[in-house]
C-alpha cells in the first residue's frame, strides 16, 4: 500500500516552473530516493509535501487521507501530528543544550498537556521523566548513549546529524524526509549513516523519502528512485534501472549517453 501519493504536482514561482506535473508514490515501509541535478525541483517537492509551499496544481494523499489539493487538507502546522517529519540540509540543533535535551525537544509536537496544566506544573515531572527515558532509548538505538549528557557544541558533524535523526524519531514519524543527510560527511560517516537509516526504518516502522546528491548512498539503500530534471519526472524505478536510464545519464552529464 502506498503511504504517500503525489499526483500531478506543479509549482510555479512567477515565471519559473519549479515542478511540472510530477506524480509518484512511496510504498509504506520503503525507502524512496529523490534525485536530480541542481535546480531539478527536489527541495520544492520536499517543501510541498511538508506543507511549506502550496502547489499551483495537483494533490497529495498521505496515509489514506488528503494532505493537500483535496477536500480536507492537513493544515501546515499539523503536519507533524499526522506523522510527517523532516530534517534540514543545515543542522538545527541548540549548541548549548545537551544532546538529550535536544532530542526531547522533538516530542513537543505530540505533547498532550494544555496551557493551564503546564502553568500549574501538573503532571510535568512525570511527563518529563517519560520523555527523557524515551529519548535515552532512541539515543542508545543510534549508538549515541555515550554523548547523551554532553553539549552539542563541539561534537563531530556526523554525530550531530545522527542526533537530528534521533530528535525526529521522538515525534513518532510515519514518513521521515531526509534532506541531503550525507552532505559534509566523511566516507566512514556516510557508511554509518547508511546503516543507521536502514536500522531505524526497520525498528521504527518508517517510510523514508531521501533527497541526496551522494549517489552511492541513494543507490545502496533505496528500493525505488525518482529522478527529476528541470521540474519534470524523467525516470523512476529500481536503482539498477535508473542508473542505466539514458535520460538520467544525459541529465547528469549534460550530453546524450552513447
Ligand atoms: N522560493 C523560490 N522562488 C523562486 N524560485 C524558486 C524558489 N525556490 C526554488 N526556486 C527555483 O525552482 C527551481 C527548483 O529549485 P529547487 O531548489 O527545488 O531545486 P533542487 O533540485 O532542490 O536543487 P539543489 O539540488 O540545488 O538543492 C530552481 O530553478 C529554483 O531557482
Amino acid at each position: 500500500m502506498a503511504l504517500l501519493e503525489v499526483n500531478d504536482i506543479s509549482v510555479r514561482f512567477g515565471g519559473i516552473v519549479a515542478l511540472s506535473d510530477v506524480t509518484f508514490d512511496i510504498e509504506e515501509g520503503s525507502i524512496c530516493g529523490l534525485i536530480g541535478p541542481n535546480g531539478a525541483g527536489k527541495t520544492t517537492m520536499f517543501n510541498v509535501i511538508s506543507r511549506i509551499y502550496d502547489p499551483t496544481t495537483g494533490s497529495i494523499r498521505f496515509n489514506g487521507g488528503d494532505l493537500v489539493g483535496g477536500s480536507s487538507d492537513v493544515a501546515p502546522h499539523l503536519i507533524s501530528q499526522v506523522g510527517i517529519f523532516r530534517t534540514f540540509q543545515n543542522l538545527a540543533l541548540w549548541d548549548r543544550m545537551s544532546v538529550i535535551e535536544n532530542v526531547m525537544a522533538g516530542a513537543h509536537v505530540r505533547s498532550k498537556g494544555n496551557f493551564f496544566s503546564s502553568m500549574l506544573n501538573i503532571g510535568r515531572k512525570k511527563e518529563e521523566a517519560e520523555l527523557a527515558s524515551q529519548a535515552f532509548t532512541i539515543l542508545a538505538d543510534l549508538d549515541l548513549a555515550g554523548v547523551a549528557f554532553q553539549q552539542c557544541a563541539g561534537l563531530p558533524y556526523g554525530t550531530l546529524k545522527r542526533i537530528e535523526l534521533a530528535r525526529a524519531l521522538m515525534g513518532n514519524p510515519k514518513l521521515l524526509m531526509l534532506d541531503e543527510p550525507a552532505t559534509g560527511l566523511t566516507h566512514s560517516e556516510v557508511d554509518e549513516l547508511s546503516l543507521v537509516i536502514q536500522k531505524i526504518r526497520t525498528d521504527y516502522d518508517l517510510t523514508i523519502l531521501l533527497v541526496e546528491h551522494h549517489m552511492g548512498l541513494v543507490m545502496s539503500i533505496s528500493e525505488k528512485v525518482v529522478v527529476l530534471d528541470f521540474g519534470k519526472k524523467i525516470a523512476q524505478g529500481l536503482p539498477s534501472e535508473v542508473q542505466e536510464n539514458p535520460a538520467v545519464i544525459e541529465a547528469y552529464l549534460g550530453a546524450p549517453a552513447s
